[in-house]
């Protein structure tokens, strides 16, 4: 899938304008977006970035980061997603980094997502939500979890957040209320935030292929 990726990071260059500080999320196809960014470097203003990991990968090309309390509302972020709905809603969190995701994607005007076909469901919550978490707030909200949604929380052992929190990954939903599920598991004490972008789904979905599917 990893050619699907590439297609799909290379078409979202088109929404890349002159000036543009570019929000920038995390993942294997985010690398290749990243990659393709590289050729605007001297045309756009710098980047936003979600992670410590494509924070290294922008300044290995040379394209600036920008901190995001500087950086102000942007107009355009780029990110992929474990899961995509027919009605652009996300799962995302696959590497950790759905904290910072959310953050860039609420200040952006447009979030343009990139995907591979094999991301696409008619029902999110096959793929495991994740949910980062305080890490002395673990277990209470693993119990939560299990109570309010019948699902089976798991910790992502040994991961450690670039927020320094840990990861509980709910597997068995089948999540026919995204937004409400959102609102919900945001309300449990110790959840810093929820792998669900149905609040703020994203605007365009990129799915790889020859051509890409610009949805
Ligand atoms: O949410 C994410 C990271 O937290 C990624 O966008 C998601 O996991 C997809 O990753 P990949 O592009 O490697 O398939």
């Amino acid at each position: 899938m990893s050619e699907a990726k590439k297609l799909a990071a290379e078409k979202a260059i088109d929404y890349v304008e002159d000036g543009m500080i570019v929000g920038v999320g995390t993942g294997s196809t985010v690398a290749y977006f990243i990659d393709a960014l590289a050729a605007w470097k001297h045309r756009i203003a710098g980047a936003v970035s979600s992670s410590e990991q494509s924070t290294a990968r922008l300044k290995s090309h040379g394209i600036e980061v920008i901190d995001p309390n500087v950086a102000g509302p942007l107009q355009l972020y780029v990110d992929g997603a474990d899961e995509c709905d027919p009605h652009k809603r996300l799962i995302k969190g696959g590497g950790a980094a759905l904290t910072r995701e959310k953050i860039i994607a609420e200040a952006s005007d447009k979030f343009v997502c990139i995907i591979d076909a094999s991301k696409q469901v008619p029902v999110l919550g096959k793929f495991p939500l994740p949910i980062e978490v305080i890490p002395m707030a673990r277990s209470l909200v693993a119990r939560e979890l299990l109570r309010m949604t019948g699902g089976q929380p798991v910790w992502r052992e040994g991961v450690v957040t670039d927020n320094g929190n840990w990861v509980l990954d709910l597997h068995n939903l089948a999540i026919t209320d995204p937004v409400g599920l959102e609102r919900e598991l945001n309300q449990i004490p110790g959840v810093v935030s929820v792998g669900l972008f149905a609040r703020r789904p994203a605007d365009v979905v990129i799915v790889g292929g020859e051509p890409p599917k610009v949805l």
